[in-house]
């Protein structure tokens, strides 16, 4: 392949590739923006910050999905977890706010 194409096709893939993390970055602001808003309702009615019932759906259901897609479970449980777990920091600091951040860090 020429130099030139070779950067030419780089240059292209590189675009996409840009283009695809800020659609990541905006995906998970508004994931964040949800899910502190579920801080607010559990901090308000006295829920538990963490939910591991609904964790091990979502990542059976991602792990699934994520075979569907070619890429792999593994990944896709890992970086689910990572967001989960900062999702989870967030919610115990909104119950703090809230006055009831050890009572509802007991409960999980
Ligand atoms: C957002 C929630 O709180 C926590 C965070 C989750 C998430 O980021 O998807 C899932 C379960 C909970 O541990 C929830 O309960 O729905």
């Amino acid at each position: 392949m020429e130099p030139d194409t070779a950067r030419a096709q780089l240059m292209e893939l590189r675009a996409s590739i840009d283009n695809i993390d800020a659609a990541l970055i905006h995906m998970l602001a508004e994931r964040f923006r949800c899910t502190k808003a579920v801080g607010v309702l559990k901090a308000r009615n006295d829920l538990p910050p963490a939910d591991p019932a609904r964790e091990k759906q979502q990542i059976e259901r991602l792990r699934r999905l994520a075979d569907e897609a070619n890429l792999d479970p593994d990944f896709a449980e890992k970086f689910l977890n990572f967001i989960i777990r900062e999702v989870i920091r967030h919610h115990e600091a909104i119950a703090e706010q809230h006055g009831n951040g050890d009572g509802a860090k007991a409960a999980t």
